[in-house]
C-alpha cells in the first residue's frame, strides 16, 4: 500500500459482558470483534463488508471513540483514539437531523455550538447543501424532505464540519434501490472534490465493490479481518453501467464467494 497511513487497526478486540441466558444471575464475556488489524491510508475510500453480527457498526463506534477496545488500539495519524473528536464525522443510517430545524438549521446547528461565527456558518451550510445537490430545499424541514435528501443533508452536516474522515455506518441502507444508486454516485463526487478518507459499512456487495478502493471482508462473528480485497475500478463515474463491467462482475464474485466460504465448508457440491 503505497501513501501516507492515516488509520491503523493494531489487534483490537472488544468485549461485552453480556447476561448468561442459561443461568439466571450469571454474567459472561461476549467477544464482538477480535484482533483485527488493518491500515487506511490518507484519502483512500475503504468498504467493510461482513455478515450481520460481525461486529461492524462495533468497530464504527471505536473508530469515533464511542466506546474504547478492550485490547489493542486504534491510532488516527499516529495518535492513540481516547474519545470522539471533530477530526472525524459519523453518518448513520437514520438520519438524526433535529425535526424542527429546518435543513440549513440543521446544519448550522453544530457549527454555531462549535462557535463558527454567524456569517461563517451560513457560508458553511450554503455551500454543502449545493454539493449535495440541496440548494433549492434549505428551508425545508426534515419532514417535508424524502429519505434520500434527508441523508444528503445529514452528509452535509458531517462534510460541514470538515472532518479528516468520515465514518458512514450504513447510510443508504434505508433507502429505495434507485435513490441509493445515485446517492453512490454523488458520494463518489464528493468523494473526488473533498478528498476525505472514508470508511463505509455496508451490507451489499455491489455498494461495497462500487465505493470502495479496496473492500475488507469481516468473518462471522467476532469479527476479525478475512481478507482484503483491492478493487481495480478506473472509471466508476465515466461509466454509467460499471456494475455490468466484466472487472466489476470479478470484483464482486469474489467477495461474494469469501462471504459466501463458510456456508459450503464440508458441503459435497
Ligand atoms: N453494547 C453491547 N452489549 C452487548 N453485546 C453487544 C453490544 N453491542 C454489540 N453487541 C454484540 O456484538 C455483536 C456485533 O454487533 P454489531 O452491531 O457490531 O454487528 P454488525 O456487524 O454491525 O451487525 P448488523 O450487520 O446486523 O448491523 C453482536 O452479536 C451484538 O449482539
Amino acid at each position: 500500500m503505497t501513501g501516507t497511513e492515516k488509520i491503523r487497526f493494531e489487534r483490537v478486540t472488544k468485549t461485552f459482558t453480556v447476561r448468561d441466558t442459561k443461568q439466571k444471575g450469571v454474567m459472561q464475556e461476549f467477544t464482538a470483534v477480535k484482533d483485527l488489524s488493518f491500515t487506511v491510508k490518507e484519502g483512500e475510500f475503504l468498504t467493510l463488508v461482513g455478515p450481520s453480527g460481525c461486529g461492524k457498526s462495533t468497530l464504527l463506534d471505536l473508530l469515533g471513540g464511542l466506546s474504547m477496545p478492550t485490547r489493542g488500539r486504534i491510532l488516527i495519524d499516529g495518535e492513540k483514539i481516547t474519545g470522539p473528536g471533530l477530526d472525524r464525522g459519523i453518518v448513520f443510517q437514520q438520519y438524526a437531523l433535529f425535526p424542527w430545524k429546518t435543513a440549513r438549521g440543521n446544519i448550522e446547528f453544530g457549527l454555531e455550538a462549535k462557535g463558527v461565527p454567524k456569517q461563517e456558518r451560513r457560508e458553511r451550510a450554503e455551500h454543502f447543501l449545493a454539493l449535495v445537490g440541496l440548494s433549492h430545499f434549505a428551508d425545508r424541514y426534515p419532514h417535508e424532505l424524502s429519505g434520500g435528501m434527508k441523508q444528503r443533508v445529514a452528509i452535509a452536516r458531517s462534510l460541514a464540519f470538515n472532518p479528516d474522515v468520515l465514518l458512514m455506518d450504513e447510510p443508504f441502507a434505508a433507502l429505495d434501490a434507485q435513490t441509493r444508486e445515485s446517492l453512490q454516485s454523488e458520494l463518489l463526487r464528493i468523494w473526488e472534490k473533498t478528498k476525505k478518507t472514508i470508511i463505509f459499512i455496508t451490507h451489499g456487495i455491489d455498494e461495497a465493490v462500487y465505493l470502495g478502493e479496496r473492500v475488507v471482508v469481516l468473518t462471522p462473528g467476532p469479527g476479525t479481518v478475512k481478507t482484503i480485497v483491492d478493487i481495480p475500478l478506473k472509471s466508476r463515474l465515466e461509466d454509467a453501467d460499471i456494475r455490468s463491467h466484466s472487472d466489476f462482475v470479478k470484483a464482486r464474485h469474489e467477495v461474494w464467494s469469501l462471504l459466501h466460504e463458510h456456508e459450503y465448508q464440508g458441503a459435497h457440491i
